[in-house]
């Protein structure tokens, strides 16, 4: 038997969907898309999923996107969240399957500490030590609930796009059959080289940048 943060992965609760409502969604042509809510989700976030409907043939695509409001919403260039929403959007647009939106921003420290730990990189520090320098782990973010929603959806056997071997790794253990593993692009601009590579060489997120 396996255990993620000491609970056995076995014990993972059946969530459900709790609404789903129909969104316009544009990705340069109208696409179907519903967003949903979910119930019995093992925390007590209020994450939600975008599906769209599997394709003919294809293996839906999924994307596991943490929140991140600085990147997401208001475009900060200092990481590459909001053009990995972006692809992500676009690519489950496409192959038919969700992104699944999670509310757990700052790697599951929350924005005002995330905010924190961006003064302390403007002094030289990467963005895991200082994490740690707030007193907080590298990276605070688990999956079951990822594994929860895509249950609830149907969506057990799936691609997942990610450079993220531990999103892989979580998901397989809670039971969710994981095919193939797409690889983001790499969404570089002269802000967030240096997180990027703390990402691939401190993070051990596969992503071929030097
Ligand atoms: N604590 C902290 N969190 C950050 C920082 N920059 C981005 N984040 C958060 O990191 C999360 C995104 O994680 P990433 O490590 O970029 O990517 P990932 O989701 O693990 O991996 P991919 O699936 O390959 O994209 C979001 O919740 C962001 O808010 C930072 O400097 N410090
Ligand atoms: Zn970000």
């Amino acid at each position: 038997m396996s255990v993620i943060d000491g609970y056995p992965t076995t014990a993972l609760s059946t969530a459900t969907v709790r609404a789903r409502v129909p969104i316009g969604m544009d990705r340069g042509r109208p696409v179907r898309a519903d967003m949903i809510s979910f119930e019995g989700l093992a925390d007590s976030g209020e994450h939600v999923a975008v599906q769209v409907p599997a394709v003919a043939g294809r293996i839906p695509l999924v994307r596991i996107h943490s929140e991140c409001l600085t990147g997401d919403v208001f475009g900060s260039k200092r990481c590459d969240c909001g053009p990995q929403l972006d692809e992500g959007l676009d690519a489950v647009a496409e192959d038919g399957g969700a992104v699944l939106y999670l509310r757990q921003e700052g790697r599951g420290i929350g924005l005002y500490n995330k905010l924190d730990a961006y003064v302390l990189q403007d002094t030289n520090v990467d963005t895991f030590s200082a994490n740690r320098m707030l007193g907080r782990g590298d990276d605070e973010r688990q999956y079951a609930v990822a594994a929860q929603m895509l249950r609830a959806l149907g969506l057990e056997r799936i691609r997942l796009l990610t450079n993220n071997p531990e999103k892989v790794r979580q998901l397989r253990e809670y039971g969710i059959d994981v095919v193939d593993v797409v690889p983001t692009r790499v969404h570089s601009n002269p802000d967030n080289e240096r997180y990027l590579w703390a990402k691939a060489s401190l993070g051990g997120h596969t992503l071929a940048v030097s």
